[in-house]
């Protein structure tokens, strides 16, 4: 039984806290795949404490003594970048593997990744679903060929993988991206922190290139995960004051979704420097955008902005919410489901995405649905400050990303009771 807990908020609504954020995902995920293929020369400090980072680590730890000759079974359970970053790590090294994850992760999309490194010669074949993992793997790529083309607008993920591999490979790799790129700031990302770890690249045009190249000895420093800091960002708004401290987030971050930041102005919500990290105080009153925001960039940032939107009435538009629908869940269609709750409709028009708030009502106790997406969770938890009792099914699902979540929430005020 998965249980559900219930989130309230007694008193004045007033929220003054410090909150240690745990370690980027993200930045984790790629910091263990770069130390793996570097040998050791590089070191990682910070890591999250995230259950998609504890999986990959723990993966990677059982590859390191693998018997060549036989199966290796790696399960990914949920992490879309455990699944993507070891279907290209794994063509690369000696071995056989079957690589495969959790229901959801059966129905999220691989094929133009999978696709990408058979152009190189890679031996990979599906188990079940053509597109679709689980995968099997037969390592020791012997590379035939140093370019590849791939779709862009589907994940980022797939290129980040590819970029990964790329300076351990014989003819390095140059990778053109066909049509738009989402989720952009990610593959900055990787780019960067290559470089950080000795790598360097060239981006000209739509064509990225990194010739084979030794690592050089580094050390990665996670920095703390700005996904994770949007919920305080829609705790901030949604509280009657707030004052919330979150250190060792930078001025200058590798992720995109930093840009919360900027986002929330127009939410009310100010951000400083403090402590080396961030200081965020309610200022002024939500205004309604005169433009729709695109969310191409920053996808993890949507549920945390709509569903904080939505509760304060605000009828904002939307776009880039198109590769939503093959994230953890159909993130859209989860969304729809669970804001009508409180009246509120998202309606999809074309590529447009509106909020409307016409009928927004708080009942005295409702149930939100978290469809195996810890980001759901995360977003609807902080209705708790408005709605007596808010139920959120399956409670523990934040720990793919955010394990202490529920122990912050605690500690910025708010009741949580595990059913
Ligand atoms: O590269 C990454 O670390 C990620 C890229 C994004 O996925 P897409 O590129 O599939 O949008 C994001 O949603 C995911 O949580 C993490
Ligand atoms: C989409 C997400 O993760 P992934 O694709 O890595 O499973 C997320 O964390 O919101």
């Amino acid at each position: 039984m998965k249980p559900n807990a219930i989130v309230s908020f007694t008193g004045k609504k007033e929220i003054n806290t410090e909150i240690h954020l745990t370690g980027s995902k993200s930045e984790s995920n790629r910091a263990l795949i770069i130390a793996a293929i570097s040998n050791g020369l590089v070191q990682v400090e910070n890591l999250s404490d995230a259950d998609d980072t504890v999986t990959l680590n723990q993966a990677l730890d059982l590859l390191k003594n693998r018997d060549k000759n036989s199966l290796h079974t790696i399960d990914v359970g949920p992490a879309g970048t455990a699944m993507r970053f070891l279907t290209a790590y794994l063509t690369t090294i000696e071995g056989q593997f079957l690589l495969t994850g959790s229901k959801r992760m059966k129905e999220r999309p691989i094929k133009l990744l999978v696709d990408a490194l058979i152009s190189l010669n890679a031996s990979i074949e599906y188990q079940s679903i053509e597109g679709y993992p689980p995968l099997l793997i037969k390592g020791g790529l012997e590379q035939t060929s140093g370019k590849v083309s791939i779709k862009g607008d589907v994940s980022s993920q797939y290129i980040s993988a590819l970029l990964i591999i790329a300076s351990s490979l014989p003819s390095g790799l140059s990778l053109e991206i066909e049509g738009e790129l989402t989720s952009r700031p990610y593959v900055e990302m990787t780019l960067k922190m290559l470089e950080e770890a000795g790598i360097q690249h060239s981006w000209e045009g739509n064509t990225i290139s990194i010739v084979q190249q030794p690592y050089l000895p580094s050390l990665l420093t996670v920095e703390p995960d700005w996904s994770a800091c949007s919920y305080w960002y829609s705790i901030a708004a949604l509280a009657a004051q707030s004052d919330i401290t979150l250190p060792n987030l930078k001025a200058q971050s590798l992720q995109g979704d930093s840009r919360i930041q900027e986002i929330m102005v127009q939410l009310g919500i100010s951000t400083s420097r403090k402590d080396n990290g961030i200081r965020i105080v309610k200022t002024t009153e939500p205004q309604r955008a005169t433009e729709a925001l695109n969310l191409k960039d920053c996808p993890d940032l949507a549920q945390t902005i709509i569903v904080c939107a939505a509760a304060l009435g605000l009828e904002l538009t939307f776009t880039g919410l198109e590769t939503l629908k093959i994230k953890e869940t159909n993130r859209v269609k989860a969304l729809q489901n669970e804001l009508a709750k409180i009246g509120v409709a998202l309606i999809e028009e074309k590529e447009f995405y509106s909020l409307d708030c016409s009928k927004l009502h708080f009942p005295e106790k409702v149930l939100f649905r978290t469809y195996d997406d810890h980001r759901m969770a995360m977003a609807f938890a902080p209705l708790g400050l408005i709605i007596p009792e808010v139920e959120i099914e399956d409670f523990h699902v934040v720990e793919k990303s955010y394990p202490d979540y529920w122990k912050d929430l605690r500690k910025a005020g708010f009741t949580i009771n595990e059913l």
